[in-house]
């Protein structure tokens, strides 16, 4: 695979040459949300200036063009992530709508008293509070996979806590503290042989690596548009076509049904069962211009990339005894660290970076669980893409050493 022409993809995100305080910004908060490049920012300011018109084929020219453009925009999604067509994606606002979804349109009516989800210990909480409250509302009780000493997923629980009462498997794909990239094909077999769902939380993993859902064989993936260079507001549910024609909505109004009187009600074809009144259909259409210029680049081009930035960033940070990098090793993670220093608080730790302009997240990256499982009560957090450098990393690291000199 041919390396990454970085310069060339930083100038598709003009906000990469803004200054702070007259230091150039080093963005390294990817995990959170990315950067949007022109032709997705196009995409959007086209729909408005050309042809913007509520979808689901009205008569007019102008609906005409907006709903096909809209109900492509699945097709594409469904093409990016290996799933079969339009009818197993679903547009949600980001992950957790997506995660809700699932849980109230099947948790609700599925799960009751003897019934088991099990999550693992390093879920965000998209998936652990949804399935957590979801279980507490109908008796089902929530098991938790430990993870090992060094961030991996420890399978032999797997195996053991997966049983004949489970009906959900929910798992995160990449964690977004660890960078742990978790078997899922392999606990996705084990959920399967206890005639258990799978729920694969693909945030983290659909804008840096290729995604085969048929391969994994899941039988639902959520991810957001906004980490994989597409609009905030925008995200995908995927499920297997004979599950979602079973499932039940759970929001209701205009466009998910098919006729209704004052009686009942009937729904309408898939997807749109289950997008309910009028969508981010902007944003939707922004979010297939942001697979094709993934495409364009290549995802295993984007992810050796991550890879060799990863690897150099954990290769440094760790040179220091003072310095605490959660998870695995450089060379076997995802791209992202997160990190403590001694004698520093998280919060002060991303301080101290932004007055160098260098754009870290600080906090407990909603997975308060895990933190308490780390024995850190918060930790800062480098995140990576396609558009960052070495030399960002480098930034990155001269000024955890200004931070260290500091708290030292
Ligand atoms: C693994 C994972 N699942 C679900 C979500 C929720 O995504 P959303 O619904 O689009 O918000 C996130 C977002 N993670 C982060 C958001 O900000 N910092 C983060 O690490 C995530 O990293």
């Amino acid at each position: 695979v041919d390396p990454l022409d970085v310069e060339r993809v930083r100038a598709d995100f003009p906000i990469l040459e803004r200054d702070i305080d007259g230091q150039p910004l080093v963005y390294l908060d990817n995990a959170a949300t990315s950067q949007t490049p022109e032709r997705v920012i196009d995409a959007i300011s086209e729909y408005y200036r050309s042809y913007n018109a509520n979808v689901h084929r009205g008569i007019h020219q102008l609906s005409q063009e907006s709903s096909i453009a809209y109900e492509d925009a699945h097709d594409r999604i469904a093409e990016f992530i290996g799933a079969d067509g339009r009818e197993e994606i679903a547009f949600t606002l980001n992950t957790t709508q997506a995660m809700n979804t699932v849980a109230y349109a099947w948790g609700l009516n599925e799960l009751g008293p003897g019934d088991e989800v099990v999550l693992t210990e390093m879920e965000h909480h998209a998936s652990l509070v949804t399935w957590q409250q979801i279980a507490k509302r109908t008796g089902a009780d929530c098991k938790y996979i430990p993870i090992t000493d060094d961030g991996y997923l420890d399978m032999e629980a797997a195996a053991e806590l997966i049983t004949d009462d489970t009906q959900m498997v929910s798992v995160v794909h990449v964690s977004n503290t660890l960078g742990t990239i978790n078997p899922v094909a392999e606990l996705a077999d084990i959920a399967h042989d206890h005639d258990a769902y799978i729920y694969v939380d693909g945030a983290q993993s659909v804008p840096h690596k290729p995604i085969d859902v048929k391969a994994m064989d899941c039988d639902f993936f959520a991810f957001s548009g906004h980490k994989m260079c597409g609009p905030t507001g925008t995200g995908a549910m995927y499920g297997k076509r004979h599950i979602l024609e079973e499932m039940q909505p759970y929001l209701y109004g205009g466009e998910m049904i098919l006729k209704v009187d004052f009686d009942e009600a009937s729904w309408n074809e898939l997807p749109w069962k289950f997008e309910a009144g009028t969508q981010n259909i902007a944003g939707g259409i922004a979010l297939a211009e942001a697979c094709d210029y993934l495409d364009d680049i290549g995802l295993e081009r984007i992810q050796r990339h991550e890879q060799q930035l990863t690897e150099y960033a954990y290769d440094r940070l760790t040179e220091h005894e003072d310095v605490e990098v959660y998870g695995p090793p450089g060379d076997d993670r995802a791209g992202l660290v997160a990190f403590n220093i001694a004698g520093a608080h998280a919060h002060d730790l991303s301080s101290i970076l932004n007055d160098f302009a260098v754009a870290v997240r600080a906090g407990d990256h909603c997975t308060q669980p895990l933190h308490d499982v780390l024995g850190a009560s918060a930790s800062a957090r480098a995140s990576f893409y396609l558009y960052n450098t070495r030399e960002e990393v480098d930034m990155l690291v001269e000024a955890v050493d200004e931070a260290r000199q500091l708290f030292a």
